[in-house]
C-alpha cells in the first residue's frame, strides 16, 4: 500500500490516449531512456528544474536563492549546473517571472481521485476513462495499484500506457486492475533495443506474450513509435511483425509518428541524442500501415 506517488501533469479532456475523453495522469520515473522521449520531464523520479529562457527577465534572485551555488549568469546567460543541482524548488518559487518550473509534485491516493472523479460525466458520455502515462507508471507499482483499484471500485474505465518493462509478478499484479493497455513496442532486435532505450526488450515482449496468452489480448491496443532511421526500418518492421503474428487477440495497432522536442531537452539541461528532427515521410508510413495490416490488424494513424 502506497499512500501517494508522484506525478507531473494530469490533463483533462485528452482524446489521443484511449477510447472517450479521458485524464491523463503523467507519473514519474522511468527506467527507459528512449534517444525520442517526448516527455523527458518524466524519466526521473525526482523534481526537474526547467528553464524557460523566454520568460526570465535577468533580475537574479535565483543565483542570489540556490544554496548549492548551482545557478550562475556565464557571460549574461542563465546557467544551472545540473551536477550541483538538488532540485530543492527554492529557485523556482523565488523566480518573479515564473522562468524556472519544478515539474513534479506528491499526490495521495485521495487527492489524485478527487481530480480523477471531477470529469465522471465525461467519461461516461463518451465512453472515455482514466489513463495512466508517464514516465513510466509501472515504476510505481503500489501507489498505481491503489489508484486503479479505487477507479474500479468506482466503475471508471482504466487505460495503461506503458513501456511493458517491469518484472513478471510485477506486470501480472497491476494488470489484473486494469481495463485496456496501450502497449508500445519499440524495437525487435535486442541489442538496438539496448541501444536506444536503455534496456533489454525480453521482459516487454515476455509481459506482452503473457496478456496475450491469458486471453487478454483483445485489451491490449499496440503502439508503436515511428521514429526516422531507428524505428521505421523494415528490418524492425518485420521483426515487430513477426512478434505480434504470435500474439492471439490483438486487434490495433496505433503509429505514433516521431514529432521533435528539441527545445524541451534545452530547458531541462538534458542531452538529446536525436539528430533526425523531422517527421517520417508519408511513404514510409503507408508501407508500415500496410504491413501491419497484413497481420489483420486495424492500424490507426
Ligand atoms: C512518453 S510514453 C509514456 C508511456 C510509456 N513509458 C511508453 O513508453 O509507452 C507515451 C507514448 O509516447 C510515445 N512517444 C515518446 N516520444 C515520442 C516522440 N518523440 N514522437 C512520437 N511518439 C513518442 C511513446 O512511444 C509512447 O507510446
Ligand atoms: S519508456 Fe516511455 S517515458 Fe520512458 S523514456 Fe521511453 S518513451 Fe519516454
Amino acid at each position: 500500500m502506497a499512500n501517494s506517488g508522484f506525478v507531473f501533469d494530469i490533463k483533462r479532456f485528452e482524446v489521443h490516449d484511449g477510447p472517450g475523453i479521458r485524464t491523463t495522469v503523467f507519473f514519474k520515473g522511468c527506467p527507459l531512456r528512449c534517444w525520442w522521449c517526448h516527455n523527458p520531464e518524466g524519466m526521473y523520479f525526482s523534481e526537474s528544474v526547467m528553464y524557460f529562457e523566454y520568460k526570465c527577465i535577468g533580475c537574479r534572485t535565483c543565483v542570489n536563492v540556490c544554496p548549492l551555488d548551482a545557478i550562475s549568469f556565464d557571460f549574461g546567460k542563465h546557467h544551472i549546473d545540473r551536477l550541483k543541482c538538488s532540485s530543492c524548488g527554492i529557485c523556482c518559487e523565488s523566480c518573479p517571472s515564473g522562468a524556472l518550473t519544478c515539474i513534479g509534485r506528491a499526490v495521495t491516493v485521495d487527492e489524485l481521485m478527487t481530480e480523477i472523479q471531477k470529469d465522471v460525466i465525461l467519461y461516461d458520455n463518451s465512453e472515455g476513462g482514466v489513463t495512466f502515462s508517464g514516465g513510466e507508471p509501472l515504476v510505481q507499482y503500489e501507489f498505481l495499484t491503489d489508484i486503479l483499484k479505487e477507479c474500479r471500485k468506482l466503475d471508471i474505465h482504466t487505460a495503461l500506457d506503458t513501456s511493458g518493462y517491469a518484472l513478471e509478478d510485477v506486470f501480472e499484479h497491476v494488470a489484473e486492475n486494469v481495463d485496456i493497455f496501450l502497449y508500445d513496442l519499440k524495437l525487435a532486435d535486442n541489442p538496438s533495443h539496448i541501444i536506444y532505450t536503455g534496456v533489454s526488450n525480453e521482459p516487454i515482449k515476455k509481459n506482452l506474450k503473457m496478456l496475450a496468452d491469458s486471453g487478454r489480448g483483445g485489451d491490449v491496443i499496440l503502439r508503436f513509435p515511428v521514429i526516422p532511421g531507428i524505428t521505421d526500418t523494415q528490418e524492425n518492421v518485420e521483426g515487430l511483425a513477426e512478434f505480434i503474428s504470435t500474439l492471439d487477440g490483438i486487434k490495433e495497432i496505433d503509429l505514433l509518428p516521431f514529432h521533435d522536442i528539441t527545445e524541451k531537452y534545452t530547458r531541462l539541461g538534458m542531452k538529446y541524442n536525436m539528430s533526425v528532427q523531422t517527421a517520417p515521410s508519408k511513404e514510409k508510413l503507408k508501407y508500415i500501415k500496410k504491413r501491419f495490416e497484413q497481420l489483420g490488424l486495424y492500424v490507426k494513424l
